[in-house]
């Protein structure tokens, strides 16, 4: 099946309608993520990138316009059916980590995982890969606290790769870190994203890290360009 990971199409949406705060914020919004591609998605502050990727990864639902994931329309479910699709299928990352200030980095992993239906042993043998792979093995027991921002944004990776999505939605994934930081996070991020040949949609304000993507749109005027 060729179809895209993603395909959003004619996506309109308008917050408040009907009353004085009314926003439009897409008008017409057409992007599609191939595959195993890597698409940065660049717009300044306001244009509605979260509102896309809210879209995207089935928080929120468009006023017009077409959503598919891996080829199947995801227009019309029931809150129930999106709810599964986006556990089965769509990884989150946030610029701020949110991961729960009481577990450990290993259990931020290992939680959604075993909500996912998991057992405790996958859940954890997966859980101690991950962080393998970022490079943080031994910050498992670690609360996020007590790690640095480049650390609780690998957990915050490693925690929205658990349950193996198809689609990765990031919103300014290392936004928050200094520009070192964010440098080498963000490699381990693409190294990651790489490996597992994931497809992703990923939001960011920097230039250079939108250039080592596979391609870069830009989002203006409540479109796609
Ligand atoms: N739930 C809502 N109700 C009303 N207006 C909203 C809502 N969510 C977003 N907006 C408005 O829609 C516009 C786009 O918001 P959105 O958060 O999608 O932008 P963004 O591009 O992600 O911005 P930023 O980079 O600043 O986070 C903004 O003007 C915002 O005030």
């Amino acid at each position: 099946m060729n179809s895209p990971m993603l395909d959003l199409a004619g996506i309109e949406k308008t917050y408040n309608r009907g009353q004085p705060s009314e926003v439009t914020v897409l008008r017409g919004a057409t992007l599609s993520v191939g595959r195993g591609e890597v698409v940065a998605l660049v717009a300044p502050s306001g244009a509605g990138k979260s509102t896309l990727l809210h879209i995207a990864g089935l928080l929120d639902t468009p006023d017009a316009g077409s959503v598919a994931l891996g080829g199947v329309n995801m227009v019309g479910l029931g809150d129930r059916a999106r709810t599964e699709a986006r556990r089965a299928d769509v990884g989150f990352i946030y610029q701020f980590h949110h991961l729960l200030p009481e577990f450990s980095a290993l259990e931020n992993i290992v939680l959604p995982q075993l909500a996912n239906g998991s057992s405790a042993s996958v859940a954890k043998a997966r859980a101690m890969d991950l962080l393998a792979r970022v490079g943080i093995s031994d910050r498992a027991e670690h609360r996020p606290a007590a790690l640095s921002g480049g650390e609780q944004q690998r957990v915050a990776f490693c925690r929205a790769l658990a349950n193996r999505p198809r689609l990765l939605l990031a919103d300014e994934p290392t936004g928050n870190l200094d520009p070192a930081t964010s440098d080498q996070v963000f490699a381990a991020l693409m190294d990651l994203v790489r490996e597992t040949g994931l497809s992703a949609l990923i939001v960011t304000h920097n230039m250079e890290l939108a250039a080592r993507m596979d391609r870069v749109v830009r989002l203006a005027a409540g479109r796609v360009v």
